[in-house]
C-alpha cells in the first residue's frame, strides 16, 4: 500500500472534507523517551492538534508532541471501571490523561504525572475541558522523583517516634495541585490558595475520622455524600474535600504504571517508600503494564517484578490487553503492593495488616489460569 499512500490520502481527504483536515502516515518505530511517533503529512494542513472522544470524555492533543493510542480505549475504561468514587489514584505515566480524566469524572482524586511537558500541558487542558480540573492534580516529573516527593512526609507533619495516633495538624499540605510545575526548591508545592482556604474545615472534619482501618471507607462514603449534596454546585465543596484527602503519604488506592516498555524497572521505587506510622488503610493496588514476548511467560515477568520489589507478590493478576506484534502482547499485571517491600523498616513491614477487609479486584485471570501468548 505504501507506494499508493499519496493517492489513498487524497481520496480519504476529499471524501471527508471538511471533517478531516489532515491525513498523516506514521513513519519508523518509536524510540524516544516520550513515546511520540513520527508522522509525515500526506494531505492538508501541517497541524496535528485535534480532539478525540473516549467514552464520553474529550481529549485534545497534538499528535506530533504527545503519546496517544486509540487502541487502548477499552483498557482505559476497563481499569477505571474498577475504581470507586472517592478513590485516590496515582497515575505515574499519565500522558494526556486517558486514565486520569475518566477516573476524575467518576469522582476519584487523581495525582497525574508525566515527564513530557507537552503531555502535562494537554493533560491540564483536558482536565479543564472535561470539568475535572479540581480533581486532577498534574505534575511534570520523572516518575521516580514524583513518587518520592508524593510519598514523603513534610517536615511539619513528622511525628515523634512514640506518637502512633492519627495526627491533628491539618494546616500543612506540601503536596497539592502543582498547576505550574516545580517550586524554586524542586519540591511539589501548593499554588492554589483557594483550595487551602476552603479546605480547612473539611480537613478538620477528616482528621476527626475514627480509626485508621476505616479511613479509606470513610473517605469514600464522605466523597459520595458530598457528590450527592453538591450536584450543580460542585466546585467549592469538592475542592475542600480534595484537600482533606490530598495527603498521599497517608493513603492511595490505585497506582497506574502505563509505560509497558520499562514500567517493571520502575517497580523498585516502592522499596521503603512508605511509612507505616502515617499510612492508613489497605496498601495500594499497583497496575503495571508490560510486554510479554513469545519467549517469555508470566512467571518470568512475575519474577522480574518481585526482584524489583524485593518481595513476593501475593495473588498476581495478569490481564492480556492486546497483541502488539505477532510475538508480542501487552499485559497488565495487577497486585496489592506487598508490605515487605514498601514499609521503611523491618519492624514496620512485619506489623500485621488487616487484609480481610481489603477490597478485591474482581476481574482478570489469576496466574494459574494464564495462557501464554503464542
Ligand atoms: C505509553 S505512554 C502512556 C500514556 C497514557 N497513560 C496512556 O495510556 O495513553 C507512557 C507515558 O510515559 C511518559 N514517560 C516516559 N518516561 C517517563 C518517566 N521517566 N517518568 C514519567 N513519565 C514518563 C511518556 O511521556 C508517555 O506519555
Amino acid at each position: 500500500m505504501l507506494p499508493y499512500k499519496d493517492v489513498i490520502a487524497k481520496v480519504i481527504y476529499d471524501k471527508n472534507q471538511p471533517r478531516i483536515k489532515t491525513v498523516v502516515n506514521k513513519v519508523g518505530t518509536i524510540t524516544n523517551e516520550f513515546r511520540v511517533p513520527n508522522f509525515e503529512v500526506l494531505v492538508g494542513k501541517d497541524d496535528m492538534v485535534t480532539e478525540v472522544k473516549q467514552y464520553g470524555a474529550i481529549f485534545r492533543l497534538d499528535y506530533s508532541l504527545v503519546y496517544w493510542n486509540s487502541r487502548l480505549e477499552h483498557e482505559h475504561i476497563r481499569l477505571v471501571s474498577q475504581f470507586q468514587t472517592g478513590d485516590i489514584i496515582c497515575d505515574m505515566f499519565a500522558g494526556i490523561g486517558p486514565f486520569s480524566i475518566p477516573a476524575a469524572q467518576k469522582g476519584c482524586v487523581v495525582y497525574a504525572n508525566d515527564l513530557n511537558p507537552d503531555s502535562v500541558h494537554y493533560l491540564r487542558i483536558n482536565a479543564k475541558i472535561n470539568k475535572v480540573e479540581d480533581r486532577v492534580l498534574a505534575y511534570n516529573f520523572d516518575a521516580r522523583a514524583f513518587m518520592h516527593q508524593l510519598m514523603s512526609v513534610p517536615d511539619s507533619e513528622l511525628k515523634p517516634e512514640s506518637q502512633d495516633t492519627v495526627h491533628k495538624d491539618c494546616q500543612t499540605n506540601n503536596l497539592i495541585a502543582n498547576r505550574e510545575g516545580r517550586s524554586k526548591h524542586g519540591k511539589l508545592t501548593v499554588d492554589n490558595k483557594e483550595m487551602l482556604d476552603t479546605g480547612k474545615n473539611v480537613q478538620d472534619h477528616a482528621d476527626d475520622a475514627s480509626t485508621i482501618a476505616n479511613a479509606a471507607a470513610k473517605r469514600r462514603s464522605e466523597i459520595s455524600d458530598e457528590a450527592d449534596v453538591i450536584k450543580g454546585n460542585t466546585n467549592k465543596r469538592i475542592r475542600g474535600f480534595k484537600l482533606s484527602i490530598s495527603k498521599a503519604y497517608e493513603h492511595v488506592d490505585h497506582i497506574i504504571m502505563n509505560l509497558p516498555a520499562s514500567a517493571l524497572q520502575f517497580l523498585d521505587v516502592f522499596k521503603d517508600l512508605l511509612q507505616r506510622k502515617y499510612w492508613k488503610g489497605p496498601l495500594p493496588w499497583i497496575h503495571c503494564y508490560c510486554f510479554i514476548r513469545s519467549s517469555e511467560t508470566t512467571e518470568t515477568i512475575l519474577a522480574e517484578a518481585e526482584k524489583a520489589l524485593n518481595a513476593k507478590i501475593a495473588e498476581p493478576l495478569f490481564h492480556r490487553v492486546r497483541d502488539v506484534a505477532p510475538n508480542k502482547a501487552m499485559y497488565r499485571l495487577s497486585f496489592r503492593l506487598p508490605a515487605e517491600s514498601c514499609f521503611k523498616d523491618v519492624e514496620d513491614a512485619s506489623k500485621p495488616v488487616d487484609c480481610e477487609s481489603w477490597p478485591c479486584m474482581k476481574e482478570d485471570q489469576s496466574l494459574s489460569a494464564f495462557v501464554s501468548p503464542s
